[in-house]
């Protein structure tokens, strides 16, 4: 059977989610984005979803890369607190404080090696707040560990939440993996793997599906064929992410989120044209989207 997804949400409800930072805000209180990103071959990954981040309203974003990627990264953006990812221990962290809310993103720009397995099973046993897998880490999780791990960690008793941002590649890899026919229609193939790995899934495309365990699955379809470009992602993870990191439920952050990178890429596309947007448009074109949104 089918699963009917409910419509996306206006923009007057998205408006109400917008995270505006209080008078008395300091980048603490703004939340703190862990993004795990950026393997060797992949730096640019790291540096597009940690900029989306910054320009989504995360106070601060900790990015822990491969060692060879740290210097591409500090030089293109200073303001990315930058890190050898040896040095990445969740398990090590203290709690985060009452009023100082995080998040973490792990996976853009991962490939397949067996160290950054590692890396993803430390992250998703011991990470305490809410947890975003996307890039090459979802084809990591796509396997008998990665379904423990995440049965686990919702087992656990924090239970802080899981999202999973596949696009069609990576969601058929998922469901490979857990058993799901990956020949259902979208809605219900995001409903399955929502429930097989106990997590918020957002399967990407022209029209996403946001879907959590319990079937309920909410449609979103204003971006623009000018976002099918290598990286837009990454910045949908960062701009998700960032959405978690300032204290949103995984399913605002997923719907907010999905609107203001739809919106970014209309309003580039039609400043800049379908054919010419690039995704680092994508980015700067983040006011326009939270213009288009909060004037609703
Ligand atoms: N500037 C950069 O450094 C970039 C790094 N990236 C990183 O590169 C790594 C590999 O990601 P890729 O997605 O390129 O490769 P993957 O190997 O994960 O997936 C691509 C494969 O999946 C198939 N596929 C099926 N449906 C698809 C769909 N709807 N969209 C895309 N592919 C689909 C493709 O045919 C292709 O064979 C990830 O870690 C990702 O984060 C990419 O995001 C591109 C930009
Ligand atoms: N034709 C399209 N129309 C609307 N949105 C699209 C279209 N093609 C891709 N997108 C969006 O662009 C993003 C692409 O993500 P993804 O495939 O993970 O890219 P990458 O792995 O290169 O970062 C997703 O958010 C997806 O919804």
């Amino acid at each position: 059977m089918t699963a009917s997804a409910t419509p996306a949400r206006t923009d007057a409800q998205l408006a109400a989610l917008l995270p505006h930072p209080a008078a008395d805000a300091n980048k603490y209180t703004r939340g703190k984005l862990y993004l795990v990103a950026g393997a060797a071959p992949y730096p640019g990954a790291a540096r597009l979803a940690g900029t989306a981040a910054e320009r989504t309203g995360a106070g601060y974003v900790e990015l822990f890369c491969a060692g060879k990627s740290l210097l591409a990264v500090r030089c293109s953006s200073p303001s990315l607190v930058t890190r050898d990812w040896r040095t990445w221990h969740p398990a090590r962290l203290e709690p985060p404080r009452e009023g100082h809310p995080w998040a973490c993103v792990i996976g853009c720009g991962f490939d397949a090696s067996p160290a950054l397995m590692e890396l993803l099973a430390e992250t998703v046993r011991a990470f305490p707040a809410p947890l975003l897998v996307d890039g090459g880490a979802l084809g990591l999780l796509a396997g008998e560990t990665g379904l423990r791990l995440a049965a686990e960690r919702a087992a656990s008793s924090e239970a802080a939440p899981l999202v999973l941002t596949p696009h069609g590649g990576e969601a058929a890899r998922l469901a490979r993996a857990a058993g799901v026919s990956d020949t259902l229609d979208a809605p219900d193939l995001a409903g399955a793997l929502a429930r097989a790995y106990h997590a918020l899934c957002v399967l990407k495309g022209p029209r996403t599906f946001i879907a959590d365990a319990s079937g309920a699955v909410e449609l979103m379809d204003r971006g623009t064929p000018a976002l099918a470009k290598a990286g837009t992602g990454d910045v949908l993870a960062g701009i998700i992410g960032a959405l978690l990191a300032q204290g949103l439920a995984p399913r605002d952050a997923a719907a907010l989120g999905c609107a203001l990178h739809a919106e970014a890429g209309r309003a580039a596309a039609d400043a800049l044209t379908d054919i010419c947007t690039t995704t680092e448009d994508v980015i700067a074109f983040l006011p326009a989207a939270v213009r288009a949104i909060a004037g609703a």
